[in-house]
């Protein structure tokens, strides 16, 4: 019996081949990526969708115009919910209509894109009990359409220059919201420009000439029936983007707009009818439906990644390409060990951050239901969480995905591959959700607050507990037997804590100096920012550690440990600078590290068909001709080549109007 569930009659013979060597279940593998119940539940709503051909793409989505792409969304969406109840076990669980839509939209984006994502999110943290019953029940029924609207066309990063204003009306009991400048306008909101009838917007709350900082509003935007702006709002689409363009982005400004005082969200702030504030537990408890997104696009962009590894290394498989040994016929492009060192560890690290996408949404629930009982202690480390795993993983994501794209030659290059879409769409996960290199310097912060603690010898949380620990001076990589690879895990924690309390060195350095805090910060930002990296790459190798030692089944343990010791090996000679420079490291352990990932390639190559087949992407998911699952690469490029809406006709009206006239020009010129 095959160890993987994915061989199917009238597949090309190479992949059955190369299906036949797994040392390891794909489906025991699949619950361990997912777990045992999602993977399930994927299996089977895949299954479902493939059978119900009104949730199918009417044509590749390559071919579309934006309005097409928007069109086609919408008409998928509402046929989606149209049958939800049939194809999913919980309509109310995030993960399994994550997983639908992914199956039967994809991810360029349609009306409901920030509905669920943020609007619900922050109508759950933010409403008070009557207001959810007022918009919450409404939202999840889909009696109306929501966006998130912050980022403003000034100011995206910096949300205390926000510029939109929401000034109380005692007299009447409303506020007033008005955008008094082109730059207060909001700019970006998915689903804003066409789409949402209803927007969470942040605006100044100004109550009798003084301003509380921004909080969140309540807005409807666009009449139900109608969907006419409403009087007072102006709203549009943004335009094109470099991908994600089947979400229509928006623009909206507000001419003096009135609405109840109500519907400021008031589960933590307040604002009563005399005008009276009452301030939330924690400051940044309106940041709530940010930190929500932070904390699922950990997951989703290891997934992205997973789709493009899976591409990638399916195609390595039936694409042959010059020969190893002369006369002895081309080889499968995989088993060249640049290949294999290109794909390789963008797969490892697909797993990983699949893993820690598991791990950080443990965290979000547990401080969600502290935040409902007004407890706010884990706040502040699941923001240095959130926001160093967010800048990391979609930086890492995006280099590892151009790797994906290049490792499959001029094809990659083309849409049919199905990997400049997902990558365009990662690819913004390093902006929205704010800009990584401010969010890495959010967890620097936190990072040189855990120094000071530190110091007093007390730990500022869990995830910085390594800081109190001595400093090896060298590592014992290669000089004990290798086992577990605890000399290789010690290392990244050495390469961390040393960066970290060396940055907070030449802090105090420069403050003892007497320039002050701020400029020293800027001094010193860069190596801040790499203080931040080394400690989420720890965290993620640590991760990585936890989840091996956690698995039950040997030959998946197996498996899934040959991809982590290549993690290790392969991130650690990513970083290897930050270790040498203290001796750390010696040359010959260098040596040793590189050696053991080349024998680690060897290794995984046997299992690499079966650890893509593990995510269980159906083809439908992957949108792509290259990583079709039975390999039947070069018909079907041939066949969605011809879908090109340039060969409708053979020759084309700019012939006759341009370059005919031009050519006869030319050619009469040349007879004279
Ligand atoms: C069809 C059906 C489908 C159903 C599917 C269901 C579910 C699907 C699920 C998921 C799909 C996901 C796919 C993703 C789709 C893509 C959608 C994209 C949507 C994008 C939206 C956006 O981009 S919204 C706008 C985001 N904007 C930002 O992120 C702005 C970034 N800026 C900031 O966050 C702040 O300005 C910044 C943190 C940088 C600074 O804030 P500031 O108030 O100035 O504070 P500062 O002085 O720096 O720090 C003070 C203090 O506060 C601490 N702090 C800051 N933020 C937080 C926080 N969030 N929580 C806790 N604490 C915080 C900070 O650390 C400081 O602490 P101390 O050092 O003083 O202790
Ligand atoms: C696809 C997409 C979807 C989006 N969806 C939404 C949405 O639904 N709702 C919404 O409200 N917004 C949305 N946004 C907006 C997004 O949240 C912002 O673009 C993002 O927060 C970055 O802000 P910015 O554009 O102002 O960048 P800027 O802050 O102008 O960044 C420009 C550069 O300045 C640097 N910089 C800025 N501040 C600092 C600092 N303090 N220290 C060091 N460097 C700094 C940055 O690192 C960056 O290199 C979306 C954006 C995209 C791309």
């Amino acid at each position: 019996m095959p160890l993987n569930k994915e061989i199917q009659p009238g597949d090309n013979d190479e992949l059955t081949r190369e299906r036949l060597q797994a040392t390891f279940d794909t489906q025991q593998m699949a619950a361990a990526l997912w777990g045992s119940d999602l993977a399930r539940k994927r299996r089977e709503l895949a299954k479902k969708v493939d059978k119900l051909t009104v949730l199918h793409d009417s044509k590749d989505m390559s071919f579309m115009t934006r309005e097409e792409k928007l069109s086609e969304n919408a008409r998928k969406v509402v046929q989606m919910f149209a049958h939800v109840a049939d194809i999913v076990e919980d309509p109310s669980d995030d993960a399994e209509m994550f997983h639908l839509s992914s199956n039967a939209i994809g991810h360029e984006g349609h009306p409901f894109g920030v509905h669920f994502v943020m609007f619900i999110p922050a109508l759950k943290a933010q409403a008070d009990d009557e207001q959810r019953e007022k918009w919450l029940m409404p939202a999840l029924g889909l009696q109306l359409i929501g966006t998130y609207a912050q980022t403003e066309l000034g100011h995206g990063t910096n949300l205390r220059a926000l510029e939109t204003m929401a000034t109380f009306d005692k007299a009447t009991d409303e506020f007033v919201i008005h955008t008094p400048t082109v730059t207060a306008l909001k700019w970006w909101p998915g689903s804003l420009g066409k789409s949402s009838n209803h927007a969470v917007v942040s605006a100044n709350l100004i109550i009798d000439g003084k301003s509380y900082g921004h909080h969140n509003f309540m807005v409807q935007i666009r009449d139900e029936n109608t969907h006419k702006p409403l009087k007072g709002i102006t709203v549009g689409d943004i335009g094109p983007k470099m991908a994600y363009n089947a979400s229509d982005n928006g623009f909206l400004g507000f001419d003096h707009h009135r609405i109840p005082r109500r519907n400021m969200l008031m589960r933590h702030a307040k604002v009563d009818k005399n005008g009276v504030y009452t301030k939330p537990p924690h400051a940044k408890i309106g940041y709530s439906a940010m930190v929500h997104v932070r904390s699922v696009m950990i997951g989703h962009q290891g997934m992205f990644l997973g789709s493009a590894s899976t591409i990638a290394i399916r195609y390595s498989l039936v694409r042959r390409q010059g020969e190893i040994k002369e006369g002895s016929g081309e080889v499968k492009i995989l088993d060249y060990q640049t290949q294999q060192h290109r794909l390789f560890p963008q797969l490892a690290r697909a797993y990983v951050f699949m893993f820690a996408g598991k791990e950080v949404r443990e965290l979000y629930q547990k401080v969600l239901s502290d935040m409902e009982k007004g407890e706010t202690t884990l706040l502040a480390d699941l923001h240095a969480l959130t926001s160093g795993l967010k800048s990391v993983v979609t930086h890492l994501c995006v280099a590892g995905m151009e790797q994906c794209r290049m490792a499959c030659g001029g094809h990659g290059y083309s849409r049919a591959s199905g990997i400049p879409e997902i990558w365009g769409v990662a690819v913004g996960g390093c902006t929205y959700e704010g800009e990584n290199m401010v969010m890495l310097l959010q967890l620097a912060r936190y990072l040189m607050k855990a120094v000071k603690e530190t110091k007093k010898g007390k730990s500022l949380g869990r995830l910085v507990d390594y800081l109190l620990l001595p400093q090896d001076r060298h590592s014992l990589i290669g000089r004990v037997p290798q086992g577990e690879y605890g000399p290789h895990l010690a290392a990244f924690e050495h390469i961390a804590r040393r960066q970290i309390f060396k940055v907070a060195d030449e802090l105090t350095k420069l403050q003892d100096k007497g320039m002050s805090k701020e400029i020293a910060w800027q001094k010193k930002a860069v190596e801040l920012q790499r203080a931040a990296r080394l400690h989420t790459r720890f965290y993620l190798a640590a991760c990585f550690h936890r989840k091996v030692q956690s698995v039950v089944d040997g030959r998946i343990r197996e498996a899934l440990a040959d991809l982590y010791h290549l993690h290790l090996n392969y991130e650690l000679l990513d970083m290897v600078n930050y270790a040498l420079e203290d001796a750390y490291l010696k040359a010959d352990q260098v040596d040793f590290i590189r050696e053991d990932m080349y024998r680690l390639l060897e290794t995984i190559r046997p299992n690499a068909i079966s650890l893509v087949d593990a995510f269980e992407f159906s083809d439908r998911e992957l949108r792509s001709v290259l990583g079709r699952r039975d390999g039947h690469v070069y018909e079907n490029l041939y066949k969605w080549a011809k879908e090109s809406e340039l060969n409708r006709a053979d020759v084309l009206p700019y012939f006759d109007k341009y370059l005919k006239p031009m050519m006869l020009a030319a050619r009469q010129r040349s007879n004279i």
